[in-house]
């Protein structure tokens, strides 16, 4: 490690924030920064390193991400049973990656923290009337007023609650009972249990207990299958929050950002003279960094530079979101270069932001196909350079909703209006987030 006799200094405060809200008040956001201040964090930095361990073991092709949750969370949306069924599913896919791609998997949720998010334009505009575009429940409200649309400060203090209220109960769920191995049956009792990629759960679950039992007559109950390792993410977008979450450890007087244990970067503030990459390349939390069709390998490598000069396994993931169409043709000199420098950041392929468009009802939607075409297209170009297909980053959620169209369950174009309850992009619901698992899976086993 290089020494680091500032590493306290928030030398990000100076520098161009893009994507940041007008706060109209900014003694009310003042107050607000100081009372975040006061309060205690929502994970542990040894929680970081250790998951930084767990992400060195994918970087070094030992293991698989799976990374996953809303587009963007909701105030609304905080009950036990939303969180239930989005753990369920992050559970049931995790069951589905470990035991039919026969490989340790690293759970990460979008969840407890996912609140605010980047816009492509500032305004938006419905019969003549302009309004400041919607940036997260952490930000501004949904609804198309201009109290709503204002920013309002306070909202990151509900941002807080909100995510240690999940986190409080993704870690009851994941280490009180809910997600021992043996209720692998009980994660698929409701809608899911009779569509295609349900049934399909179902018999892997048979086979899954089977081998517990047979393990059980052995004598064999280890303790690792009781309780599930779940770590919380979410992009470090609004910095005014992050920096208020970011203090010093006191076993090693490094700064981590405690407000989740992952942090990324997305491909709209990842400018390498802007604030977010200097705010992350400070922190000692396993970084994430968004990369579109147009990264070039210089990008990436003074990325590397920045965020991980030390080349240290875990440390960085790029989180490539190319699009079907672009990955084989962008992805392998980019893996190419980076390989070639002696890095070894982890590889996920997100296949949701290069592959949304509007359907003729005016929903922005995604087709499983496209992200399913993104994914094996990821595996393609790893496979020919003999690199390490990290992991999957997806957006989702356990509910039945209709926002991406295709699926073994097929929704169609037409059913998008019944259940679209996303405040952004669109997500796989629980049968199309199964059926991915499956896919993935089976090209992980092919690998
Ligand atoms: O989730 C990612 C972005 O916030 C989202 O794609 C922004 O899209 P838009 O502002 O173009 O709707
Ligand atoms: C905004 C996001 O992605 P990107 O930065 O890749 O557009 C996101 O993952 O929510």
């Amino acid at each position: 490690m290089n020494a680091k006799p500032d590493a306290g200094a928030r030398t990000w405060r100076d520098l161009p924030a893009a994507q940041q809200p007008d706060w109209p008040d900014s003694e009310a956001l003042r107050d607000v920064i100081a009372e975040l201040e006061s309060y205690p964090p929502l994970v542990f930095a040894g929680e970081c390193d250790q998951l930084r361990a767990r992400l060195a073991s994918v970087a070094k092709g030992e293991a698989f991400l799976l990374q996953g949750g809303d587009c963007a969370e909701a105030f609304d949306a905080v009950s036990a049973e939303q969180i239930r069924n989005k753990l369920k599913t992050l559970l049931q896919m995790g069951a589905v990656l470990t035991y039919a791609g026969s490989v340790p998997v690293v759970k990460v949720g979008r969840i407890a923290g996912q609140y605010s998010k980047p816009r492509s334009k500032p305004t938006e505009t419905r019969d003549g009337v302009t309004l400041p575009s919607y940036r997260g429940d952490s930000v501004n409200g949904f609804e198309f007023t201009p109290e709503a649309r204002t920013p309002d400060p306070q909202r990151l203090k509900r941002m807080y609650h909100a995510s240690s209220a999940t986190l409080n109960l993704v870690r009851a769920f994941t280490t009180g009972g809910y997600a021992d191995l043996r209720q692998v049956h009980a994660w698929n009792q409701d809608f899911v249990k009779n569509s295609p990629s349900g049934q399909r759960y179902e018999a892997l679950a048979r086979e899954i207990d089977r081998a517990l039992n047979f393990m059980n007559a052995c004598g064999v109950d280890p303790e690792e299958f009781k309780t599930v390792e779940f770590y919380a993410s979410h992009e470090a977008l609004i910095l005014d929050y992050e920096s208020a979450l970011t203090r010093v450890d006191s076993r090693t007087g490094d700064l981590y950002d405690v407000s989740g244990h992952m942090v990324w970067i997305g491909e709209r503030t990842r400018q390498l003279d802007g604030a977010h990459i200097e705010f992350a390349s400070r922190i000692r939390n396993p970084i994430g960094v968004k990369l579109g069709p147009a990264t070039t390998p210089e990008d990436a490598l003074t990325l590397i530079d920045r965020l991980d000069p030390d080349r240290e396994p875990g440390r960085l993931t790029f989180i490539t979101r190319m699009g079907a169409d672009k990955i084989r043709d962008r992805l392998p000199t980019l893996v190419e270069k980076v390989t070639a420098s002696g890095a070894q950041p982890v590889w996920v392929c997100d296949p949701m932001h290069g592959n949304t468009f509007e359907a003729a009802s005016g929903h922005k939607t995604r087709r499983f196909d496209d992200v399913l075409d993104e994914v094996k297209g990821f595996f393609e170009v790893h496979k020919s350079l003999g690199t390490h297909p990290g992991g999957i980053h997806v957006e989702l959620t356990g509910d039945d909703v209709t926002e991406c169209v295709g699926g073994g369950d097929e929704i169609f174009v037409d059913d998008l209006h019944q259940r679209y309850e996303t405040a952004c992009d669109p997500r796989l619901n629980r049968s199309q987030s199964l059926d991915l698992a499956f896919l993935v899976a089976e090209m992980y086993r092919d690998q």
